[in-house]
């Protein structure tokens, strides 16, 4: 597959390293905002910046190229990007996080959930730690694992570092050098508490998961999740 790198950054060069190892070959790299011609490529991989991603999903999905983007922080442009996809018969799946541990998290999130609401007098928390290059927060997994609780729960929305009121998830987003990304929900009451936690000790994870949502997505046509590429949940 010829990939190009839209981002070439911390993930960018370890998607590279993967990309390479699995017989791949990168077409373009692209960093800061400049002009590229997409059409080289296969299948184009974005781990950009928030602002960027809207620009380099659309300029993907408007000549016909494959598309994945791992980029958090743009996701006001959500829909449009899903309704350009379609009208386009393009291909396109964004995930906050690409690696089958978190995606595993994911779906255990939604079932301890599920196991909370049938319990009184816990409160729910999460926090999610990072380095301190991140440009956004709360995480794009931290929002994720929100909307999972507030799925099937009382809960209808998430607070980032403040109080939250009685129906709202607080989030805590911690910034220390060198962390990879670490995310924890709490659930507390006066006598237990009880926490289900992932922990990256590196990006190898999330980049595998792209490449490999990368090779699922080069020959279907749509808007699909992680969900559709590993098959679970
Ligand atoms: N979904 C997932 O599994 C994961 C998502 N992420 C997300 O991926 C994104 C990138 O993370 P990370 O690699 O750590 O960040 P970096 O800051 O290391 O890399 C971002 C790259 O984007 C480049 N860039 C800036 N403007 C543009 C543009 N217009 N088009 C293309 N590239 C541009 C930057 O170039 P320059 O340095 O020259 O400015 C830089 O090379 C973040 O949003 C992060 O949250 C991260 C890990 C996992
Ligand atoms: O910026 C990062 O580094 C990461 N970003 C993603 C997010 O915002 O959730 C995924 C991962 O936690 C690393």
């Amino acid at each position: 597959m010829k990939i190009a790198l839209l981002g070439y950054g911390r993930m960018g060069k370890e998607i590279e390293k993967i990309a390479l190892q699995r017989g791949h070959e990168i077409v373009l790299k692209v960093s800061k905002d400049s002009s590229y011609d997409i059409c080289k490529a296969d299948v184009a991989i974005d781990f950009s910046i928030p602002d960027a991603a809207y620009g380099n999903i659309s300029n993907c999905i408007n000549n016909n190229i494959p598309v994945i983007s791992g980029t958090t922080g743009w996701l006001d442009h959500y829909d449009a990007i899903e309704k350009l996809c379609l009208d386009k018969e393009g291909a396109f799946i964004y995930a906050s996080n690409f690696s089958l541990g978190v995606n595993i998290f994911f779906e255990l999130n939604k079932q301890l959930a599920t196991l909370m609401k049938t319990v009184e007098g816990y409160n729910t928390s999460i926090e999610e730690i990072h380095h301190t290059k991140k440009l956004d927060a709360p995480s794009g997994t931290a929002i994720t694992l929100a909307e999972g609780i507030i799925e099937d729960s009382e809960k209808t929305a998430w607070k980032l570092d403040g109080k939250a009121s009685e129906n709202t998830i607080p989030i805590a987003a911690k910034r220390i050098p060198g962390v990879p990304g670490t995310h924890t929900i709490s659930y507390d009451s006066d006598i237990d508490s009880i926490e289900i936690k992932h922990t990256a000790h590196n990006r190898q994870g999330f980049a595998l998961g792209a490449v490999v949502a990368a090779e699922w997505l080069q020959h279907r046509k749509g808007v699909f999740t992680m969900k559709d590429v590993l098959n679970i949940g």
